[in-house]
């Protein structure tokens, strides 16, 4: 028998039901979405389930009716197939790679496990304690969050340390935020999932990175050990100064969330290197905007403006 794209329903982590991209086998349904123009050359997006271990990928998830009810799997999947098609359809790339890779989650990493990651092959999700994190599945802006790292990987490679890691950080939450679309003026990162029991509050926020003990301006940069204790320099602190700057950019009258989108990205991916600077993000994205929009654009000026109100050239 051979495979057949199937839709079925599915519980997210905040108890909605979405529909699901899945994969009709012999024996029952497939968590794999086969529908992506990536599976021409065999891509597909695939999640599984850790079983409260550790050991990875673990078991690709099947259900027999086609309902699932796995609520970190269902939004894992989902938004994995969000962020390949803003990928695709508003940047123009295949996949992390650019090639059709297969994009793979796991769900249910260990127990009560208050974190994410990008593993250099794969996203791994934990459900959180339940009071720090829900399943981190459930937020979008995380999920693209991860994949972006996979993307910053195969591209500039920013080095995850001092200022390069900052940018690593700072790239995965700009299209993390991109890729979720939220009308969220504060433009807050993992708000879905942080503190299930407190509204309103978030990990990170561009608008106001102080609000969560993140510098916005270079002269509050904070001078780190390379260590984990160090947070490598502060990639999840400093990375606060060029969300800043981000934020006073899209925020610019006349700039579209679809425009910042390709100059960042055409910057990502077009001029940074391993140990790019912030100095050096910021000619980046001004050479992007004026590539894209000409040398005296309103993108041109507004990013060089935004980068100085964060105190960078
Ligand atoms: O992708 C990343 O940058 C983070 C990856 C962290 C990680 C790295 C290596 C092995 C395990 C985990 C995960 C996220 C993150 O920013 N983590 C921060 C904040 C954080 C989440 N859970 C925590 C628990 C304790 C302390 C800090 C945290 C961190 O790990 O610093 C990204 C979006 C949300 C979670
Ligand atoms: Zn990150």
């Amino acid at each position: 028998v051979n495979h057949a794209a199937a839709t079925g329903t599915g519980t997210g982590v905040l108890g909605d039901t979405k529909t699901l991209n899945t994969d009709s086998y012999s024996s029952g349904y497939y968590l794999r979405d086969i529908t992506k123009p990536m599976y021409s050359t065999g891509g597909k997006i695939e999640t599984y389930t850790a079983n409260y271990g550790t050991a990875l990928p673990g078991t690709l998830l099947t259900d027999a009716d086609n309902v699932w009810t796995d609520r970190a799997a269902v939004d894992a999947h989902y938004y994995a197939g969000k962020t390949y098609d803003y990928y695709y359809n508003k940047l123009g790339r295949n996949s992390f790679d650019n090639r059709g890779a297969t994009m793979k989650s796991t769900v249910h990493y260990s127990r009560n496990y208050n974190n994410a990651f990008w593993n250099g092959t794969q996203m791994v999700y934990g459900d959180g304690d339940g009071r720090q994190f829900t399943s981190l599945s459930g937020a979008l802006d995380l999920v693209a969050h991860e994949i972006t790292h996979a993307v910053t990987e195969r591209t500039a490679g920013l080095v995850y340390e001092y200022q390069p890691g900052a940018l690593n950080e700072s790239f995965s939450d700009v299209l993390g935020n991109l890729v979720e679309n939220k009308n969220d003026p504060k433009w807050l990162l993992g708000e879905d999932v942080t503190t299930p029991g407190i509204a309103g509050d978030a990990l990170r926020s561009m608008s106001n990175p102080n609000e969560y003990d993140q510098p916005d301006h270079m002269n509050e940069y904070r001078n780190l050990p390379n260590t984990r204790e160090g947070d490598w320099g502060g990639v999840h602190i400093n990375s606060g100064i060029p969300n800043k700057a981000f934020y006073n950019f899209v925020t610019t009258p006349g700039i579209t969330k679809d425009n910042a989108g390709k100059i960042w990205y055409r910057a990502l991916t077009q001029y940074l290197t391993s140990y790019s600077q912030f100095i050096d993000a910021r000619n980046a994205t001004i050479q992007a905007a004026t590539d894209l929009f000409g040398a005296n654009s309103l993108e041109a000026t507004a990013v060089a403006n935004a980068w100085a109100s964060v105190g960078v050239g």
